[in-house]
């Protein structure tokens, strides 16, 4: 990807995460409701989502887009996640298209896209290494919240984009980002970790690869896990090198 490269949300943490181990390997534009807390050589757009205007002179030229930017609370209210992951989400894609410039749309989806599968039956054993349960992406959503619906319906909306206007999209349903270590006391997150460094490489992945329209994990190769990683693995080569049990 020569072309500039938009990270939305960049001031959080998995944006923090992307930048720490690909800041030098692409030409980033950065754009957060947030001004910069650091200095940074990047261009940085102060907008919010959800105004097309200030998108579009973000996106107008960009080769592809990460977006992150949203409301990332398991209990963030309807109104949050109406306004800022759907309409955010719409905007962004129609800035997209209407750019002509943009090939690839990579999407933060979430691990709450499809939380109640995790039923009563199936927990906890589902969060241990033995339990050999699977989502692997071909599943219909089943969302655990209203910010699950949202995510649910962003990955919705790109397939509408790629069908109708040939978006590359990749949704990435990422499960439990945390620096250094994975959650103490937390069977689940420790299932669904996944590692700065193993973050980084899955959306520098998602920037190089080919595809279509794709529905992935991003998690690192935990030995506990219910989420497949087979598909991130054969379509977009990723390699993760951590692994939860290595904390234990
Ligand atoms: N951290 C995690 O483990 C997971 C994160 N995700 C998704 O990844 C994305 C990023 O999450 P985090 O970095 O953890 O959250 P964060 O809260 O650390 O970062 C989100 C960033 O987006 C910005 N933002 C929020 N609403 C905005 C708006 N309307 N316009 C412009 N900027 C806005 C915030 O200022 C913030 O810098 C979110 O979409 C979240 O749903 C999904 C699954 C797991
Ligand atoms: O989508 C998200 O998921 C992670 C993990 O969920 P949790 O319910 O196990 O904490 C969450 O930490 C993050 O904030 C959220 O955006």
């Amino acid at each position: 990807m020569d072309d500039p490269v938009l990270l939305t949300g960049a001031e959080g943490r998995v944006g923090s995460a992307i930048l720490s181990g690909l800041e030098s390997k692409y030409d980033w534009r950065l754009l957060d409701r947030e001004p910069p807390a650091d200095e940074s050589s990047n261009d940085f757009f102060v907008a919010d989502i959800t105004d097309y205007d200030a998108v579009y002179e973000a996106v107008d030229g960009a080769g592809a887009i990460i977006h992150l930017a949203g409301d990332p609370r398991p209990e963030a209210p309807w109104n949050s996640v109406l306004s800022n992951n759907i309409d955010g989400t719409h905007n962004i894609l129609q800035a997209a298209v209407d750019s002509e410039s943009v090939e690839k749309f990579i999407f933060a989806s979430s691990n709450h896209a499809v939380g109640n599968y995790e039923t009563d039956d199936r927990t906890p054993d589902l969060y241990r290494p033995h339990d050999e349960f699977r989502l692997d992406g071909t599943e219909f959503p089943r969302p655990s919240n209203l910010y699950g619906v949202s995510k649910a319906t962003g990955e919705v909306l790109g397939r509408y984009y790629h069908d109708e206007f040939d978006l590359s999209v990749a949704n990435v349903r990422i499960g439990n980002l945390t620096e250094g270590h994975p959650p103490k006391d937390y069977e689940r997150g420790q299932a669904m970790w996944l590692s700065y460094r193993d973050c980084a490489h899955l959306f520098d992945c998602c920037l190089q690869a080919d595809y279509d329209y794709e529905i992935i994990y991003g998690i690192s190769d935990n030995d506990r896990k219910y989420y497949s990683i087979d598909r991130a693995r054969e379509v977009f080569g990723y390699d993760p090198q951590d692994n939860s049990a290595h904390f234990d």
